[in-house]
């Protein structure tokens, strides 16, 4: 498979060692001072660049009429338009927040955990992320990925970095130097506490992830999510 990388940084090159690894040709390392050329010869394109650039790297590609990965966080206000774009342009899109396979198991056990214990108002919630200081964007997707879980199944109604009322869910957003990425959602009463959480040790788990997507994306049409890579919406209980 020929894939272009829309960002060359950190998660940039460890996607093409991986990538490499499998067997796919890299046809473009873009980063900001360099052009989309090569970009046409692409069987898929995986976009991991900044919340500024994200939507225009996605949109140049599928105006092509490119398969699209896209893992940058902090852009998902325009989320809607590069759905109607796939669309219009009869192709693929997957977004994720966070590709790792083991925040993917997170997600499921935290729909799971929020439904049942926010049954039970003595059950306070938070969520707390910790990054990397050169992380541009706070509080990080998959930390927003998890508040909206906790939003739909609970009584908070949305989240805050500064909550002002009952119903905000807060998140703590922590900078600390060299961090790939840790998340905790806790459950606290006045005499217990319910806690889970991942903790990335490299950036290794996101970068296989998203090789896997672009595997998955290549030959199909529409918008899909990491549930449909790793296949959690089939029922694991006989
Ligand atoms: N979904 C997931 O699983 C994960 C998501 N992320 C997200 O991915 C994004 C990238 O993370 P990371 O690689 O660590 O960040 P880096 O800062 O290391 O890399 C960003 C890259 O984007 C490039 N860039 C800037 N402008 C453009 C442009 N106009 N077109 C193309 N590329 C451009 C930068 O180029 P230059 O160097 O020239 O400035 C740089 O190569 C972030 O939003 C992060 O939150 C990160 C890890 C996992
Ligand atoms: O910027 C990062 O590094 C990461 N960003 C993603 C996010 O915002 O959730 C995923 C991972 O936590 C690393």
């Amino acid at each position: 498979m020929k894939i272009a990388l829309l960002g060359y940084g950190k998660m940039g090159k460890i996607i093409e060692v991986i990538a490499q690894s499998r067997g796919h040709e890299i046809v473009l390392r873009k980063n900001s001072s360099t052009s989309f050329s090569g970009l046409e010869t692409a069987d898929v394109a995986i976009e991991f660049s900044t919340p500024e650039t994200a939507v225009s790297n996605i949109s140049e590609a599928l105006m092509l009429g490119i398969p699209v990965v896209s893992g940058t966080t902090g852009w998902l206000a325009d989320y809607h338009k590069m759905e109607a774009l796939c669309k219009e342009k009869d192709t693929a899109f997957l977004y994720g927040s966070n590709f790792s396979l083991g925040v993917n198991l997170l997600f499921e056990i935290n729909q799971f955990a929020s439904k049942l214990i926010g049954r039970f108002p003595e059950y306070k919630i938070e969520l707390e992320e910790i990054h990397h200081t050169q992380k541009l964007d706070a509080p990080s997707g998959t930390a927003i990925s998890l508040a909206n879980q906790v939003i739909s199944n609970t009584r908070y109604d949305k989240w805050s970095l500064e909550p002002t009322q009952e119903t905000d869910l807060k998140i703590n957003a922590i900078r600390e130097d060299a961090v790939p990425g840790t998340h905790y959602v806790t459950f606290s009463s006045n005499i217990d506490q319910l806690q889970i959480s991942h903790i990335a040790f490299n950036r290794e788990g996101f970068a296989h992830g998203a090789v896997l997507a672009a595997e998955f994306l290549n030959d199909k049409k529409g918008i899909y999510t990491m549930k449909d890579v790793l296949r959690l919406n089939e029922n694991i209980f006989p």
